[in-house]
């Protein structure tokens, strides 16, 4: 299908009944790559229909425009992902509902924080047939215990979810360099394929690995150890001394991250942590993702500014997602009687919360 007029204004289309339509829910920054990704292979792969249709939680921006109608004039996000075409074949809609109407393969792409309203806004709106993939770093942490987001949507939506976790940074994903990710799934196989051709491009190498609950908690936790990271580059210390104690929170995030995961789930594989999703991310993230950013800049105010403070500077609207983990991480673990066994996730919280300061960290990694 060529875009039309009547197509970017998000208006129905006929679907032919044997292709498969996506729809993006979620437009922040990985949102914004993730729609542009897969719009470039809805036009090659004949088994798609072209369009990709992005939901935009809308806003209005500064000079007045609202921001889905910008997207649909300009193809770009100008606020999330300045200076990137999505591809003509996305179309931005800010009306849930609409969005996903006529989906069967729908693509959960938002700050942890805002999917159970999400979910509870969209039952009984989507196909009974959609299958779904979550794109989410995060948890939720219910009275009943922790609940994965790919849980959440099949709870609460009663369909299928997998989920794509790797070492992902937008920003670079967006210009094209060179990046993997990692497809996890429970038991069909042949949908996790299908998710994979939907995201792969010759940048973006996309593989599955039958281990929904390991991949998704690898892209969780890996956010927490981020937050450590970001402690210590902010703390005043040489930089080799600086190398080494990073190079240390990693090692002993990993294996953090691994006990974890498999106290949660014993299916949890040992093998998941070696695919993008585990150490990949981790060392990426560490290195140059938003939450080692913003702990970074805690650190350095001494714990004086708190982090809703530096998001809302540095970040602009997007969303970090490891501080509230950490918190969720630690809820679990006072409620399991486990605070005793992982004291990196323990002490990234409490710094977190101002009951230690940033350089707690440091005397934890060297003890
Ligand atoms: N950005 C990355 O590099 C990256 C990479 C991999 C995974 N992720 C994960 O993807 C998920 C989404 O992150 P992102 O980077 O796309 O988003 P983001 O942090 O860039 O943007 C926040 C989004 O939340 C929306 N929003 C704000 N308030 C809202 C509300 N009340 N209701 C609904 N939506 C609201 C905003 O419109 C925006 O689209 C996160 O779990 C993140 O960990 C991000
Ligand atoms: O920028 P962060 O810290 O949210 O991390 C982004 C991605 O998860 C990296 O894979």
């Amino acid at each position: 299908m060529s875009p039309s007029a009547e197509t970017a204004s998000g208006d129905d289309v006929e679907v032919p009944n044997n292709k498969s339509r996506v729809t993006v829910v979620g437009s922040g920054n990985w949102g914004s790559v993730a729609a542009k990704l897969i719009a470039s292979n809805t036009l090659k792969l004949s088994s798609f229909h072209d369009e990709v249709r992005m939901w935009v939680f809308e806003e209005v921006l500064p000079s007045g425009e609202k921001l889905s109608e910008v997207i649909n004039q300009t193809n770009e996000n100008v606020k999330y992902l300045p200076g990137i075409k999505l591809g003509r074949n996305v179309v931005a809609v800010p009306d849930l509902e609409h969005a996903v109407r006529d989906a069967n393969m729908l693509v959960f792409v938002a700050p942890h924080q805002l999917m159970e309203g999400l979910c509870r806004r969209l039952v009984g709106k989507i196909r009974a047939d959609a299958e779904a993939i979550s794109l989410i770093k995060g948890m939720e942490v219910k009275m009943e215990g922790p609940c994965m987001i790919s849980t959440l949507i099949t709870e609460q939506l009663g369909i299928n979810c997998c989920v794509l976790m790797g070492a992902n940074i937008a920003n670079e994903i967006a210009v094209e360099k060179f990046s993997e990710a990692t497809v996890g799934y429970r038991e069909n196989k042949e949908i996790a394929e299908k998710w994979v051709r939907l995201f792969s491009t010759p940048y973006f190498m996309v593989s599955a690995c039958q281990d929904v609950e390991g991949v998704e908690l690898c892209g969780t936790l890996k956010n927490v150890v981020a937050i450590a990271a970001g402690f210590v580059d902010g703390l005043e210390m040489g930089n080799n001394t600086k190398a080494r104690q990073s190079a240390a929170i990693m090692r002993m995030g990993l294996r953090e991250m691994k006990a974890f995961s498999q106290l949660l789930f014993s299916s949890v594989k040992d093998s998941t942590f070696f695919e993008s999703c585990g150490v990949a991310d981790l060392i990426t993230t560490c290195l140059g993702g938003r939450n080692r950013k913003c702990a970074d800049a805690f650190a350095r105010n001494g714990g004086k500014k708190s982090f809703d403070e530096l998001e809302a500077e540095i970040l602009q609207g997007q969303k970090l997602q490891g501080v509230l983990t950490a918190k969720e991480v630690y809820e679990v673990l006072r409620h399991r009687g486990w605070l005793e066994l992982f004291p990196l996730f323990r002490t990234v919280h409490e710094i977190c919360i101002g009951r230690l300061p940033p350089t707690a960290i440091v005397e934890y990694s060297q003890s």
